[in-house]
């Protein structure tokens, strides 16, 4: 068996030497710094030979992945050149140092999504994983990636740089958590690649004794490349038994030559220069890339079923909460009594005829069954300020007090009219005090105790054989133009409630799943393979739309079918306004995702957008009762116009040509044009979606 040291040493001398070879990348005169103080790469030059192992090694920190970043696109120089040969992104298998791959997929999901991103057949992608599985001895291809060790997840990541079988291979410490053979092995495959395919590999690693087998070796510090050269060459003219010790010894030359490794230090750093990308852009919309994307989230959906039950249950649970929460009359509200005109009481009642034109007998009980009709429950006091204590510790939310002579004075008062005495006036008229500490349940209560007592009077009219509606408020009120004379506060926010929801159910879909990627570095991995936004968007969009349409058909049947909130008007324009809003919540939430780097942050601005939204766009009170200011900043929001829409859809059954229905399919058209505008300039501006992790 071949001893560690001897593998080690082994180079392929077969292959032409690579200074003789066409550069497949060249770098020259490369600068980029973090901030000005945090100089990384200060004027670093850079051959990579075509068909060589390239190993890249330095220090910890030294710059070795942002140089390989700026190499695939994901970073841009300050300034400098980068040349890569004619090579397009699917050309390029790129191995990140983050893990960048979903946890929850199996091992076969995984490399099936970046095999359809490089527009590899599903027969392709099954041969190629099978012989990467078994060369990289990686478990069945049904494990999942969260069961797997460290090692074999970076295995894994690997096996998708080497899937497509790339002409170049980029690849950020592939050996980390790799056991010795197998680094063997890679190593070998590294070098077949090389020197009988013609590959060219870039390579970092921590071990850099490995890094012999490579053509050549690039040892980067201080922001430049101390070496370049083969790695026999590199030990000789070092006078080193080893790689490290050559490292140490042109290290203390370069010390020695007054060049100092903080990054703070360097002076004349040049102005920045517009970079070129380095490589290939590929078409803006491939189907190849559109289907990986949604075979992606097919499989995610697959191993997700408990979140995308809660996506569905979700809708269900707060239609039918906003239902039975919401606008109902508060039941069984305590009003405390005090009736003088009985002499035992309210058990008089019991014996009191409650029907019948019996006006010499106390009319009070008439009234209070009345009362409980409506559900309101009594609780009788012997005098007003027991009763009164009785609202102060809120054991009831009213006192109501009848005189002596109530009825007698009520009769006088009806008979006489204008007539009546003063006094019939005074003792004919309940006293009441009332806890208005609660505006609900005070005016509910004021509103059954006023229209209970017409209710009262007309009874007494009717069995008397007196015309009822002379014991009425005069006051005609006709069948209502739109709606009913007694709408309830959830038909006036219904509209509001469905518009909010389905614009922030795609909304929180579309941030958690980008951040999720951003985050673990997938969004970028796939980026560098070729994927644009407009990719992203499409499948996203197209995938969103399906489960929008699902919960937008759920909450539509619960609210105006089950629950039988107003819809008098179209069902298609209002689910096609519908429609438009949750398209403007998925492009709200790409532009949270790109604007925020963590999850707290999106939350922060989700949350921090909802209530001026729900407060501001007229959802839970009209807009005419608003500061006048604040109303003018409401009709700006993304939801004020579409509300108002909706409401004009249902309620009132206006057509399309209705400036108030058709300026809210135009404000969500604005919204969505906003949204996407302002998501590809950050993205721009930020050269990417990197994530904070
Ligand atoms: N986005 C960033 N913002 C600020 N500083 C950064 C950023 N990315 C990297 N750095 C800093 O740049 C320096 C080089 O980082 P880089 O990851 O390129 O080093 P490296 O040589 O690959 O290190 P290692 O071998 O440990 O992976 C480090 O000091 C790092 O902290």
């Amino acid at each position: 068996m071949e001893t560690e040291e001897n593998k080690m040493t082994t180079i392929d001398t077969s292959s032409p030497s690579p200074a003789d070879r066409e550069p497949a990348i060249q770098i020259r005169k490369a600068y980029k710094r973090y901030g000005p103080q945090n100089v990384i790469l200060k004027g670093l030059d850079m051959t990579v030979p075509e068909g060589s192992i390239y190993g890249l090694l330095g220090p910890s920190g030294c710059g070795k992945t942002t140089l390989l970043s700026c190499i695939v696109g994901r970073n841009e120089l300050d300034s400098g050149e980068i040349k890569v040969k004619s090579c397009t992104r699917r050309e390029i298998g790129y191995m990140p140092q983050e893990l960048a791959i979903y946890q929850e997929f199996s091992i076969y999901e995984t490399l099936a999504y970046y095999g359809y991103l490089f527009g590899m057949t599903k027969k392709q992608i099954v041969k190629r994983s099978e012989e990467l599985l078994q060369f990289l001895e990686l478990p069945p291809k049904d494990r999942t990636v969260d069961t797997l060790s460290g090692g074999q997840q970076r295995r894994l990541s690997f096996s998708i740089a080497l899937l497509h079988d790339p002409k170049l291979l980029i690849l950020d410490e592939p050996t980390v958590g790799v056991d010795p053979v197998l680094s063997h092995s890679i190593w070998q495959h590294l070098v077949m690649m090389t020197t009988q395919q013609h590959k060219t590999v870039i390579i970092t690693t921590h071990y850099i004794e490995e890094a012999r087998q490579a053509h050549t070796i690039g040892l980067m510090r201080g922001g430049i490349l101390l070496a370049e050269e083969p790695p026999l060459q590199l030990i000789m003219r070092n006078n080193s038994s080893n790689l490290e010790q050559a490292f140490l010894e042109l290290s203390k030359k370069q010390s020695a030559n007054g060049f100092d490794d903080d990054n703070s230090e360097f002076k004349d750093y040049p102005p920045k220069t517009e970079q070129k990308p380095t490589l290939k852009s590929d078409s803006l919309l491939t189907p190849c890339r559109v289907r990986a994307q949604l075979a992606k989230t097919m499989y995610w959906m697959q191993r997700n079923l408990a979140i995308m039950a809660f996506l569905i249950v979700l809708p269900i649970v707060q239609c039918v909460l906003f239902n039975l929460t919401i606008g109902r009359d508060p039941l069984n509200l305590h009003l405390a009594i005090v009736d003088e005109e009985l002499e035992n009481g309210l058990a008089d009642c019991d014996k009191l005829p409650l029907h019948g034109c019996y006006i010499d007998l106390p009319l009070s009980c008439r009234y209070l069954d009345l009362l409980k009709q409506k559900t309101i429950k009594m609780i009788e006091f012997e005098d007003i300020e027991s009763a009164k204590h009785a609202v102060v510790k809120n054991d009831a939310w009213g006192l109501l007090y009848f005189s002596t002579n109530y009825s007698e004075c009520l009769m006088q008062r009806l008979n006489y009219s204008h007539r009546a005495t003063d006094e019939a006036l005074d003792w004919s008229e309940i006293s009441i005090w009332m806890d208005m500490s609660n505006q609900y349940i005070g005016n509910l209560l004021k509103r059954d105790l006023i229209f209970t007592f017409i209710d009262f009077l007309k009874s007494i009219y009717s069995d008397c054989g007196w015309p009822p509606r002379a014991a009425g408020v005069p006051i005609d009120l006709r069948e209502a133009v739109y709606g009913h004379n007694n709408p309830s506060f959830v038909h006036f926010t219904a509209p509001a409630i469905i518009g909010l929801f389905v614009f922030y159910l795609p909304m929180m879909f579309t941030v958690g799943a980008i951040l999720m990627e951003k985050r673990s570095g997938i969004l970028e991995r796939t980026r560098v393979a070729g994927m644009t936004m407009i990719e992203l968007m499409t499948s996203h969009i197209f995938v969103q739309f399906l489960l929008l349409a699902l919960q937008t058909a759920i909450m539509m049947v619960i609210l105006f079918v089950i629950f039988d909130n107003p819809l008098v008007g179209s069902i298609s324009l209002a689910l096609a306004l519908l429609a438009l809003v949750g398209v403007n919540g998925m492009c709200y939430g790409f532009m949270c995702a790109v604007i925020c780097d963590s999850e707290i942050a999106a939350t922060l601005m989700g949350l921090g957008s909802f209530f001026p939204l729900v407060l501001l766009s007229g959802m839970v009170w009209p807009m005419e009762g608003m500061h006048y200011v604040l109303r003018w900043m409401g009709w700006l929001l993304p939801l004020t116009l579409s509300t108002e829409s909706f409401r004009a859809i249902s309620a009132r059954d206006w057509p399309f040509s209705h400036p108030s229905v058709w300026r809210g399919f135009v404000s969500q058209v604005f919204w969505i044009i906003y949204f996407l505008f302002v998501t590809f300039v950050i993205v721009k501006l930020k050269k990417g979606l990197r994530g904070a992790a």
